[in-house]
């Protein structure tokens, strides 16, 4: 069992890196806990498989240490890390049975064959693999196949942590549920610490309790699904997460909020306070495509849409607009009226997140802020001091 701390770690695949670009895993500090079901998500290169194989020994970071249970492993090798990696594709030895196969992993260690047998039955059970045992794995399909991969990971009673790298990419579609489902299932089980990595949000949430999003070799945000999609701290995630992704605003800087196209937003006073002391020109707002309000009659403030495309996807409609250049989408219901050339639309401000510099400027102090604030008024402020004092 074991819990994985990637400490101040880092990864270029160049000898001599001279710039962030440089680098497949910009430095982060992050903590897999003990029995935990995670997903690493992210689009294709930002560094996922990097990171699953800086955790599996397979490949040796440029920078910081990656600990299990506080013991820095960098020097130790992948087959005495106890950790167990199913790939994409699945390995299997063609010749061997399906029982020999998972019997690998333990004959190796040279466990007692009675023990063998047991959990190879054990393990097999579980992955409803017992009418192949006798089967050559050449024949099997590729489902199968993966199955027996995974199995080769469980057999081990000392496996920490199992490292999924995409390991549904080659089942069909309607296996890959099912699949998930006994993924899921096992985890339950074993309490292993277990990472998942895919890009496809889908699979994360459905295997995952956290997710750790991951964007140009960093970890832009680590949450349950529903903080992703409710707060997300970052515009990639806004835009990654849900279907479709957060509607990203470029906006500009005003007195008491920011301007968007022709029409002024207002912001509370703490975002408007956090805008005065960040001169940033990169200001952005989102608004998730579920919150747009959409008209088909002029109202009073909306923003007047061209309606480019509607999609209905039976329960729901997804509705794509231009505003001057602008792509916008909202989602409707399936009884709302659809808007036939031109839409009206508004965005409720309780739905609408700031955000400087990519990132998400949180709508409320943080408890730190209060603090800090609480403390300039105490230093300004002569009565304030005293109240201090006599506290
Ligand atoms: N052996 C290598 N040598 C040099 N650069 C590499 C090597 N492997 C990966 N990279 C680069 O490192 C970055 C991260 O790649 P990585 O394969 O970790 O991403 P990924 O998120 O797993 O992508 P995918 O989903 O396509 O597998 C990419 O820019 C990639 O081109």
């Amino acid at each position: 069992m074991a819990e994985i701390h990637l400490k101040s770690l880092a990864h270029s695949y160049s000898p001599a890196p001279q710039s962030p670009s440089d680098y497949a895993i910009r430095e982060m500090d992050h903590v897999w806990h003990q029995g935990g079901a995670y997903a690493l998500l992210g689009p294709s290169g930002c560094g996922k498989s990097t990171l699953l194989n800086i955790i599996s020994g397979l490949l040796s970071p440029s920078e910081g240490d990656v600990l299990f249970d506080g013991q820095r492993v960098n020097d130790i090798p992948p087959e005495e890390r106890n950790i167990a990696q199913v790939f994409q594709f699945p390995v299997v030895y063609d010749s061997m049975t399906v029982f020999d196969n998972l019997a690998f992993p333990l004959r190796n260690m040279k466990v007692d064959e009675g023990k063998v047998r047991a959990k190879v039955l054990e393990i097999a059970e579980i992955l409803e693999l017992q009418e192949l045992l006798d089967r050559k794995a050449k024949g099997l399909t590729a489902d199968e196949k993966q199955k027996v991969s995974m199995g080769r990971g469980l057999v081990r009673d000392d496996v920490s942590a199992i490292l999924f790298d995409e390991p549904l990419t080659v089942i069909d579609p309607h296996l890959k549920w099912k699949l998930r489902r006994k993924l899921k299932q096992i985890h339950e089980q074993f309490n292993l610490t277990m990472v998942y990595v895919t890009h496809d949000q889908l699979e994360a949430a459905t295997f995952a309790d956290k997710i750790a999003v991951m964007y140009g070799g960093q970890i832009v945000q680590f949450g349950t699904p529903r903080e992703l999609f409710e707060e997300p701290n970052h515009t990639f995630v806004g835009y990654f997460i849900g279907s479709p992704g957060m509607n990203i605003l470029e906006v500009t800087r005003v007195e008491g909020g920011v301007m968007f196209k022709d029409q002024f937003i207002p912001l509370s006073d703490h975002l408007c306070q956090f805008l005065n002391q960040n001169p940033s020109a990169n200001v952005k707002v989102g608004i998730r495509p579920e919150f747009v309000h959409v008209c088909d009659e002029a109202i009073k403030g909306a923003y007047s849409c061209d309606v480019r495309h509607v999609e209905d996807l039976g329960t729901y409609k997804i509705l794509t607009m231009e505003l001057e250049g602008q792509i916008l989408k909202a989602r409707l219901d399936e009884d709302q009226a659809v808007p036939e050339n031109t839409a009206w639309i508004s965005f409720p401000s309780q739905w609408l997140k700031l955000y400087v510099d990519e990132y998400l400027v949180p709508d409320e102090p943080s408890a730190d802020q209060d603090a800090a604030d609480s403390q300039d008024r105490s230093d300004s402020d002569p009565s304030q001091t005293t109240e201090v004092r006599q506290a």
